[in-house]
């Protein structure tokens, strides 16, 4: 199902700034639609980026690309780790099976399962199905699928599109205390600059399709907390350069 042949994956030790991944002159159409045009960018352990574009603008193919979901593009995507760990969109739960059923798919350790339903607030939630859960909660279930097989790189496909601001937030502080336990590398994919802000380290602005880097930003100083006036500052700024560049 992925693009094994393109993707060079290589086992390495745990060095500091070390490359896991190399993202290297991407481009794609879908038929005479170009939606992504020469984009590059490298990916060290542990860190964490964004990339941040507008609707419709590829960030879903590219991110797709990324995870060997895709294989018809052109560059070269070199990946040095293998546990990678994927979510997506839409939570893509069996429906007629229960939480911890769900997660028994990835993992058959039962310790490991309730110990990611404990840190992600599910434990008491682990028999019911997911109709029975609210859309947040199953977001929640999403996510521990995807850390429970303890990835060195996390990928996330705009996961929070559908919450409510309060939900999103109290989700990405536990994906931020995962990653201070766990240390794996990120890349999330959004149209929000306050995620963005939120989640990384580093963002990516992209332009309208064919969509491509337009600016770097480095966020890693910036408060990773709402109610701080840093975090505002930086909002505003990005804000301002997004505005005018995207289409809306
Ligand atoms: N399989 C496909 N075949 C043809 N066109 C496609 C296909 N997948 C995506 N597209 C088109 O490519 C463009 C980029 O889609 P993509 O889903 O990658 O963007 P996106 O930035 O993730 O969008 P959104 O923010 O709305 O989720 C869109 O115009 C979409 O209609």
């Amino acid at each position: 199902m992925g693009n094994f042949e393109k993707i060079n994956r290589k086992t390495s030790g745990n060095i500091l700034n070390e490359v896991i991944l190399n993202v290297k002159s991407i481009s794609k159409s879908y038929g005479k639609l170009k939606v992504i045009e020469d984009i590059s960018f490298d990916l060290s352990r542990g860190e964490s980026i964004a990339l941040l574009g507008p609707s419709g603008c590829g960030k879903t193919t590219l991110i797709r690309i990324i995870a060997g979901l895709i294989d018809d593009y052109e560059g070269t995507i070199e990946c040095r780790v293998q546990k990678i760990g994927y979510v997506f969109q839409e939570p893509r739960l069996i429906p007629w099976r229960t939480v911890i059923d769900n997660l028994k798919f990835v993992e058959e350790n039962e310790e490991r399962i309730f110990k990611t339903l404990e840190a992600l607030k599910l434990h008491d939630f682990a028999n019911f199905e997911p109709s029975k859960l609210s859309g947040g909660m199953r977001q929640r279930v999403n996510l521990a699928r995807a850390l429970i097989v303890e990835p060195e790189l996390l990928l996330l496909d705009e996961p929070f599109a559908s919450l409510d601001v309060h939900l999103k937030v109290s989700i990405i502080s536990d994906i931020i205390e995962r990653r201070k336990d766990m240390n794996f590398s990120m890349i999330v994919v959004t149209h929000d600059v306050r995620e963005a802000l939120l989640l990384s380290d580093k963002i990516y602005i992209l332009s309208d399709k064919p969509s491509s880097i337009i600016e770097e930003i480095d966020v890693s100083s910036v408060p990773k907390d709402i109610s701080n006036p840093e975090f505002h500052k930086a909002e505003s700024q990005i804000l301002s350069k997004i505005l005018g560049r995207w289409r809306g």
